[in-house]
Order: C-alpha cells, then sequence, then structure tokens
C-alpha cells in the first residue's frame, strides 16, 4: 500500500455560484451606502424640526448596513465536505481509535427519562467496533429515575443492538424507529421485530410507571448494587458523587445476545453542593472528561445533548474521515454537525429548524477556518479539549484502543474514581479555565470552541445527506425566546469578555471568521437598531409627518431597492435551504421577535453584569414536553402566548403601537388628507407600518379574538393597551 498515491479520506469543495453572488452583494453595498448618503446629505440643522429623529434613524442605518456587512463572512466562501468512508475503512479498521460518547441531561421532568435513554441507545448502536465505544450519561439532577432508565436500556441494548446490526435499522433511536416504521411493514422482519418492540413496551411501561408513582419497582434494589449509592441523597443540589459502571465493555462476560461485545456505559452523578457553583453543563462535560480518562480514555469525544438521539449510524465514521485524514487531519480540533430538530412543523412557527444558519451560515464559516461548537453532535479530540495547543510538529497518532489496558475491575475503579467527580477537586485547577469547557458564560460552547480556533486549530463542518442527530426544539413562543435570550446573552458575553473574537481572535483567526463569530456576538446588539425602526417611523404617520424619501425623488430607488432585494433574496435562501413561503414568513415574525424581547432583555443584563449590577446569569433549561393541549396547538401552528412574561409586554406593546398608528393614518385619510398626498411623501413609512401590521397577525389575534388556554394573558393585554395608547397619545400632543 505504501506506492499508492495519496487518496484522501474527505473532499471540500466550493459552492457554485459565489461569483454571482459578490456581484449582488456588492450591488446592495452600493444601495447601502445611497441610503446613508440621503441620512447624510438631509439631516436637519440645528434647532430644526426632527433633527434628533433623523439621526436616530442614520444611527440605525448605520447599524443596520454594519450588521450586513458582518453577514456576508456566512455567505462569501462557502465550502461543502464529502467523506470517503470506504477508505477509511480498508486502511484503518483494524486501528480505529476509542471513542467516548457524552449525553447530558439535567431534570427527569422536562428530560423525561424515555427520552434520554433513547438517545443513549441510539449512540451505544452506531456502526462502530462496540469495544472502541464508550457511553456516559451525566445527570446533573442526580434522579435515582434516570438510573432506573438506564439500567433498564442496560439490558434493553442486549437486544436492541444486535437487531439494529442485523437489519441495518436506522435510525437506531428505537422510539423514533419505531415510528418511522408504522406503516411500511418489511414481513422478513415482521416477526423479530414483534420481539423486540415488545420488548421495548414492557420497559417503557415500567419506567413511565415508576415516573408515574414516584417510586421504583422493590426489586431493583437487588438487582443492581447502584441503587444503594442514593441512600445518602438528599437533594439535586446536594449529594455525593454517584458513578456507577453500568457495562464493562472489558469485561469478557460484557455480552449481547448473539455473543457479541457491548459498548462500555457509564452513569454519573457528579457531586453537587449549595455552597459550590455547579457550572451548568460546562462543569458536567468536565467531569465527564476526567472520568472517562480513567475509564476507557477514548481519543475522540462525542458531545450530544439528551435530546439530540443518533439519525445516521455511520456518523463517527464519517467524523474519523476528518481527523484521521493523513494530510490534513492534524490541524483539525473538531468537527461539527447541524443542530437538526425531529419536531419542527411544516412552516415552523416559531423559526426553530434554523435552516438558514444549518444550510447557509455554516458552510460559509467552514470556508473561514470552521463552524462554532454548538454544544452537540460535535465531535472533539480530547486532547484539544483539555486545553493542548495546536502545533505542526505533532504527529496525528491514533492510539489504536487496546482493552485489557486497565487491569481493575469496574466496581474496584468506581470508588476510586468518584473524587475526580467532587466538588472540591477543581478548586486551584485550570479546569473550566484553560482546562476543558469554560466556565462563567451561558453559552459554553461557543467560548470553548472559539478559544479552541485561536490556538491554532481547525474545525470542520459536516452536514451529510441523512441527518446525523435529531433533537427536540422548542414548541412555545416563550421557551423559543428564552432559549434565544440565553444564546443572545452568552454570545454578548463573549465579545465583551477576554476571549472577544473583536480583539483576542485578531490574528489568530482568518478575519472572515471573526467577523462571522461577531456576527453572533452581535445578535444582542441588534434590538435597538430594531426597536427604533419598528417604533419611530409609525408614530411619525401620526403626525403626518415623512421621513423618507418621495415616491418621485431618485433616493427613493436606494431604499427601494436593498429592502426588496434583500427581502428576495432571505426568501431564496430559505426556500433552497429546504423552507416553504409560509415558513419564511413566520422567520420573518420570529425575526422580529427575537430582536425586540430575547435580545433586548439580552443586551440590558449584559450591560447591567458588566457594570456589576447584576450576578452571573443562570442556564435555563429548555422544556422537552409539553401537555397534550399545547402540543395540539404546535402541531396546528397556532401561536402559544398561554404564559406570563415581560417578554411579551414589549411585544403586544410594540405591536399595538403599530395598529394604532396605521388606524390614525386611516382615520386621516377619511377626514381629510387626500390619499394621493400620503402616496407621494409617505409610501415607505406606510408600507412599513403596514408590515409590521401584517406580520403581527397572530399576536393581535392572540389578543383579542381566541378564547384559548393559549391565548395571551389578560394582565399582558391590558398592560400594552394602556402602554401602547398612552404612548401614541403623548406622541401625537406632545409637540
Ligand atoms: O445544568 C445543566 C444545564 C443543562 N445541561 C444539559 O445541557 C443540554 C442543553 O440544554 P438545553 O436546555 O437543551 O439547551 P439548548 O438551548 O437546547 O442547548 C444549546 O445551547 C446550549 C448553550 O446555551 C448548549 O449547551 C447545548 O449543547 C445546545 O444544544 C441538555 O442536554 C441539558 O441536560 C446540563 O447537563 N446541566
Ligand atoms: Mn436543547
Amino acid at each position: 500500500m505504501g506506492d499508492d498515491r495519496y487518496r484522501p479520506l474527505f473532499e471540500t469543495k466550493r459552492a457554485k455560484g459565489t461569483a454571482l453572488y459578490r456581484v449582488f452583494a456588492g450591488s446592495i453595498f452600493i444601495g447601502i451606502c445611497l441610503i446613508w448618503a440621503f441620512r447624510v446629505k438631509h439631516l436637519p440643522r440645528e434647532g430644526e424640526d426632527g433633527r434628533w429623529v433623523w439621526i436616530g434613524l442614520l444611527a440605525a442605518e448605520l447599524w443596520f448596513g454594519f450588521y450586513w456587512f458582518l453577514t456576508q463572512a456566512h455567505r462569501w466562501n462557502q465550502v461543502y465536505r464529502r467523506t470517503f468512508k470506504d477508505r477509511l475503512s480498508q486502511r484503518y479498521e483494524n486501528e480505529l481509535p476509542g471513542v467516548d460518547i457524552f449525553v447530558c441531561t439535567a431534570d427527569p421532568v422536562i428530560e423525561p427519562p424515555m427520552m434520554v435513554i433513547n438517545t443513549v441507545l441510539s449512540v451505544m448502536a452506531y456502526d462502530y467496533p462496540p469495544e472502541k465505544l464508550s457511553v456516559y450519561l451525566s445527570d446533573d439532577a442526580g434522579s435515582h429515575l434516570t438510573f432506573y432508565a438506564l439500567s433498564e436500556a442496560s439490558q434493553f441494548a442486549k437486544h436492541w443492538i444486535p437487531f439494529c446490526k442485523k437489519f441495518n435499522v436506522e435510525p437506531r433511536s428505537p422510539a423514533a424507529f419505531f415510528d418511522s416504521i408504522s406503516n411500511s411493514q418489511d414481513s422478513k422482519q415482521a416477526k423479530e421485530l414483534a420481539i423486540i418492540k415488545k420488548l421495548y413496551e414492557d420497559m417503557k411501561d415500567r419506567i413511565e410507571n415508576a415516573a408515574k408513582i414516584g417510586r421504583l419497582p422493590e426489586e431493583v434494589h437487588l438487582r443492581h448494587k447502584g441503587f444503594s449509592q442514593w441512600d445518602s441523597y438528599s437533594s439535586r443540589n446536594d449529594h455525593n458523587t454517584i458513578l456507577q459502571i453500568l457495562i464493562d465493555g472489558k469485561d469478557p462476560n460484557a455480552k449481547d445476545m448473539e455473543g457479541c461485545a457491548l459498548p462500555t456505559l457509564v452513569y454519573l452523578a457528579r457531586e453537587k453542593r449549595p455552597k459550590y457553583p455547579h457550572n451548568f453543563k460546562a462543569g458536567a462535560m468536565n467531569a465527564l472528561i476526567r472520568v472517562s480518562s480513567e475509564i476507557s480514555n477514548g481519543q475522540i469525544i462525542l458531545n450530544v445533548d439528551c435530546d439530540m438521539y443518533a439519525n445516521n449510524s455511520v456518523a463517527v465514521r464519517d467524523a474519523l474521515c476528518f481527523f484521521m485524514d493523513e494530510k490534513k487531519g492534524h490541524e483539525i480540533a473538531y468537527v461539527q454537525f447541524p443542530q437538526n430538530f425531529g419536531n419542527i412543523t411544516k412552516n415552523e412557527l416559531y423559526s426553530s429548524s434554523m435552516r438558514v444558519i444549518s444550510q447557509v451560515e455554516f458552510h460559509g464559516l467552514d470556508g473561514y477556518g470552521g463552524p462554532l461548537y454548538v454544544g452537540t453532535g460535535c465531535f472533539h479530540r480530547r486532547d484539544t479539549l483539555c486545553g493542548r495547543k495546536f502545533s505542526r510538529e505533532t504527529k496525528n497518532e491514533f492510539r489504536i484502543a487496546t482493552d485489557r489496558e486497565r487491569e481493575e475491575k469496574a466496581h474496584a475503579l468506581e470508588d476510586k474514581l468518584k473524587v475526580l467527580a467532587n466538588c472540591a477537586y477543581e478548586e486551584n485547577t485550570e479546569w473550566g479555565n484553560e482546562m476543558g469547557l469554560k466556565y462563567g458564560c451561558p453559552v459554553e460552547d461557543v467560548i470553548t470552541g472559539l478559544s479552541i480556533q485561536c490556538q491554532g486549530w481547525k474545525s470542520v463542518y459536516f452536514n451529510p445527506e441523512r441527518k446525523a442527530f435529531l433533537g427536540v426544539a422548542p414548541t412555545t413562543l416563550a421557551q423559543t425566546l428564552v432559549q434565544h435570550k440565553r444564546w443572545s446573552e452568552g454570545d454578548f458575553q463573549i465579545l465583551l469578555s477576554k476571549y472577544s473574537p473583536a480583539w483576542y481572535a485578531n490574528g489568530k483567526i482568518s478575519l472572515g471568521l471573526q467577523l462571522g463569530y461577531c456576527c453572533y456576538c452581535l445578535w444582542a446588539s441588534n434590538c435597538l437598531a430594531a426597536l427604533y425602526y419598528s417604533i419611530i417611523p409609525s408614530l411619525y404617520l401620526l403626525r403626518g409627518i415623512s421621513l423618507f424619501p418621495e415616491c418621485s425623488s431618485p433616493w427613493f430607488l436606494p431604499f427601494a431597492f436593498v429592502a426588496i432585494s434583500k427581502l428576495a433574496y432571505s426568501l431564496a435562501e430559505f426556500l433552497w435551504s429546504g423552507g416553504t413561503v409560509l415558513g419564511w414568513w413566520n422567520d420573518q415574525r420570529i425575526w422580529l421577535y427575537k430582536r425586540t424581547s430575547s435580545y433586548l432583555l439580552a443586551f440590558i443584563d449584559t450591560i447591567a453584569k458588566t457594570l456589576g449590577l447584576n450576578s452571573d446569569s443562570a442556564f435555563v433549561i429548555t422544556t422537552k414536553v409539553s401537555d397534550q393541549e399545547v402540543y395540539n396547538r404546535y402541531g396546528k401552528e397556532i401561536m402559544e402566548f398561554g404564559a406570563s412574561s415581560p417578554m411579551f409586554t414589549a411585544l403586544a406593546t410594540i405591536a399595538l403601537i403599530n395598529l394604532v398608528c396605521l388606524a390614525g393614518l386611516m382615520k386621516n385619510v377619511a377626514m381629510e388628507e387626500s390619499i394621493a398626498r400620503i402616496y407621494e411623501t409617505m409610501l415607505l413609512q406606510v408600507v412599513l407600518c403596514v408590515m409590521l401590521v401584517l406580520i403581527n397577525w397572530p399576536l393581535y389575534q392572540g389578543l383579542f379574538l381566541r378564547k384559548d388556554n393559549g391565548k395571551m394573558p389578560n394582565s399582558i393585554a391590558i398592560k400594552s393597551i394602556v402602554l401602547a395608547l398612552s404612548v401614541c397619545t403623548c406622541f401625537t400632543f406632545w409637540t
């Protein structure tokens, strides 16, 4: 084989049509400059009416233009990747490295144990030598129910894994698989399918029953000594480390029903004490890194959230094609797969598929050195995650994961390793700082990925045809907004932190990637311009004052051109990414809602925190279940407002201001003004206001027309009506 020509394990291709896109972007840029020129040229002189509002518009337009420029980093230079798994098998099948898979869960109520074990089973069944695969579940709730479910899963795995391999099952999450085949049954496997399905249903009944009565069956304590570790447990925030190796892959007796080896399976609930900060998911991951280093020490680590089941059984091999490539593999620190979701409705009411991010933007980042680490569906080199710097000299060596490296029996090991997951272990160490995932940021993933890239490493974005992971997206508006608040707040904190992509990263990563990071880190600061633009021009309609060029003026053209071509392009991009027209319209609405609520609060909180007025931000975990009624509305794509949130007050107030302004304008038209004059002088302003009213249609329904429990709570309705009316009245009469 030595004289073979080098055949890479992966290939990278530039996107087609880049040149065309660049011309198009150039024309928009000219349009933006003309808009700026219009504002500057027509700025009212000092003492003249409307000077301040004009300056505000100029500032907003400068911001929009600047931000648009940043978004070009995601589109300028896109690349696509392809792997050659057959070559990987030919060359390395017997030398594959160990892979440790970390699954994180934190609450048995909003992350039900059945969902968690489906994720665990899906990764245990990867198409990969089981003796080289180890799966670790971190349970931040320290729930004996989750442990019980996992112990059940360890038994079920003995049937499930051989079944998957025999019939080449996809996906390998039992729940998702059984759902997918309900209509099309293959007779050949029908009998075995019935058996395995029965086993699964029985297991599910046992687990759900235990969850319902809040108690485990008596006999489990006899079956597994692990349960005794809960004897000293007082609460989820106050307990010893609980560590249990449920399947020890090195034990010759750990075999599935066909007599094949099983992957190692470990349960870990790190110690929790009220006086120690636990650092949320980052803390959990670091405990896993340490504990796993003594059990399996896989060179590659895959991290998934507990709702993100593996949907593509060859994803591990895909990732290895990047790491093991002889020429380029040595510089790759992590391979990020897109975050996809299994519960997206056709027109994605909450825009939660994030399809433009995964189909467009991350390919753009990949062209400049690699995507962000987004916390799930990501393969890392263990040593990079622990802080190793990149060096050209280090050889890209993969230890063959041989068994029998470790002499000790699992049970002796457990007691010894618990200390690694104790609170005090990290005191006076670099964990959370130079080592492992970083602490103190609500998006531990992004900041960790950035610091890895700043150490000279590249990352890779791989987006295969068959989605590699499918998770659970938020199913209510409130959850969506809260999640985006956490993200935008975390990203904004990164910008202001010592790891800022704007300065720290300077010279360490490419300029394109710096801009790409800034684009996300500035999400929160978008709120100001968006608020201004969605309120002020409409209010000026009430006074009959025009803030945009007249129809007949040549300055009208750049405004119309930029607005129309940006909207048309975003529609095209959305459709091209697999969305629908209505989905795009919904996406525009969420664009506005995020900016005027999540980002606004994130912006305020971050500034307050920087000034020392606010303490650290918590990690609000996204709920993965909802009650039937809410779920039905989600299925029908009816927006859910049935929660009391200050964010809703902000949204409703803005929506109502625009409604009042439009009504006021119509009144004026009816009473005195000629339509022709309004058309001539205020067309752009009217169009903006009408668009805002149209996009807010579901909100008005929630305020005034709906009767179900998902409508806007009365208290919020009253508050926002009073607010909106006072704003409009004050504005009309105050001079
Ligand atoms: O104290 C905690 C809090 C959360 N988690 C786990 O972290 C994961 C992500 O939490 P989720 O509530 O689902 O947040 P998302 O917004 O969906 O998560 C995205 O954003 C997070 C950063 O904000 C990343 O950590 C995630 O990987 C990424 O998927 C889940 O598995 C949780 O169980 C913990 O283990 N411990
Ligand atoms: Mn999630």
